[in-house]
């Protein structure tokens, strides 16, 4: 009898902006949908009529250049209208991100893997126990600057922490002025000050290592176990694929939080890193050398700053690595086997020059 249910959901419960909804009206003959959840090439989407599975038209696989233009969760999409929920809608057009998380795949370091779209807040989560580790949070700050969203640094576990002063202060030589907020499930600590962060109409997601608490913070925001929300049935799509992990989740108090599997485990893709490391780019830009490569270079400011002590140098060599890490997601596989010469022998020629002493021995 599902036909006859008239169902009408709020898209600002899904966090629809004016945005998108002026967006959408450009193609008055489509429908204005997000992107809940996606499985291969399945798609569950919201419409005010309710929740569908569709598929992308014909068209992205001839036309679209790279995996960035297929939809993700938290895409805002326009899918093709229905008269009986047993028609199939597709979906013909994503809408333009306002921000998109993306991680680099093994085969194509160049475009990426999309994770989510169109988040306001990203929580940066780290246990204050064993996860803590300020390199990894220079990691994924640039991230986080790099989709668009904006970083938020949330510390677990803070029962679990009897110095809390000094990794606070080491935490600050990294985070530059990005909010942090402290808290610990024990004792509900600092779940007041993030929900601060979540409003109706804002989109979230967490990050962070296995085991740091990001499941036990969504859970707290939702006011339930998700794990037992986590399975639904799709059931407008006849048993076929009988259960879709919801991957977008619309809070109680308002707000929405993305929790998709490629969410739960980062590595770095592209990045800008000049907002995660500000304090190395204007210091770079005091160097007497435009090109200058902060090694031995005369009149490098950098090493002036690690000199004089006002520039870590382990801040340094994660800029760096970062830095070259970044560089070699950006390679192809022919551009990548020279770095690896390069590393090893220094260059082509001194390569060439190894190989032929070699033969001569
Ligand atoms: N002592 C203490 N334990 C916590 C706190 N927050 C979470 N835990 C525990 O840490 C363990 C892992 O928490 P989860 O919330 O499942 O961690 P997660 O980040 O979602 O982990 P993944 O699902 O693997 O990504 C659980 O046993 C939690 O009960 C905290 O503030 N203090
Ligand atoms: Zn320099």
């Amino acid at each position: 009898m599902k036909g006859l249910l008239k169902l009408t959901i709020d898209l600002k419960d899904y966090g629809v902006t004016p945005h998108f909804e002026t967006a959408a009206k450009a193609q008055p003959e489509l429908v204005l949908a997000r992107v809940t959840a996606q499985h291969r090439e399945q798609y569950r989407v919201v419409t005010t009529q309710g929740e569908r599975t569709v598929q992308v038209a014909g068209k992205f696989s001839h036309t679209v250049e790279d995996v960035t233009s297929f939809p993700a969760v938290g895409d805002w999409v326009l899918i093709t209208p229905t008269s009986t929920a047993d028609e199939q809608s597709v979906i013909q057009v994503v809408l333009p991100r306002q921000s998109v998380l993306a991680r680099a795949t093994a085969s194509n370091g160049q475009t990426g893997q999309l994770i989510a779209a169109n988040l306001d807040t990203i929580f940066i989560c780290m246990s204050l126990n064993a996860d803590f580790n300020v390199r990894r949070i220079e990691r994924y700050l640039t991230m986080a600057w790099d989709s668009g969203a904006m970083p938020v640094i949330v510390l677990t576990k803070a029962d679990l922490c009897d110095d809390l002063p000094d990794k606070l202060a080491a935490l600050a030589e990294v985070s530059m002025g990005v909010d942090v907020i402290t808290c610990s499930s024990a004792t509900e600590a600092g779940f007041a000050e993030l929900r601060t962060y979540i409003d109706r109409g804002k989109t979230i997601a967490f990050v962070g290592s296995s085991g740091v608490g990001k499941s036990t913070l969504i859970n707290h925001l939702l006011g339930k176990t998700l794990l037992a929300t986590k399975t639904i049935r799709a059931d407008d799509d006849k048993g076929r694929h009988a259960t879709t992990a919801r991957q977008l989740l619309v809070l109680p108090t308002g707000g929405v939080v993305i929790d998709t599997p490629g969410m739960r485990e980062l590595q770095l893709y592209t990045g800008d890193l000049s907002k995660t490391f500000e304090d190395i780019t204007a210091l770079a830009q005091q160097c007497k050398f435009r090109n200058c490569s902060h090694q031995s270079e005369p009149g490098c400011a950098v090493q002036a700053a690690i000199a004089a002590g006002t520039l870590d140098v382990k801040r340094f060599k994660s800029y760096q690595k970062l830095q070259a890490e970044m560089a070699y997601s950006g390679m192809n596989a022919r551009q990548r086997e020279n770095e690896k010469i390069n590393r090893l022998f220094g260059s082509k020629a001194a390569m060439k020059a190894a190989t032929r002493a070699f033969k001569n021995k």
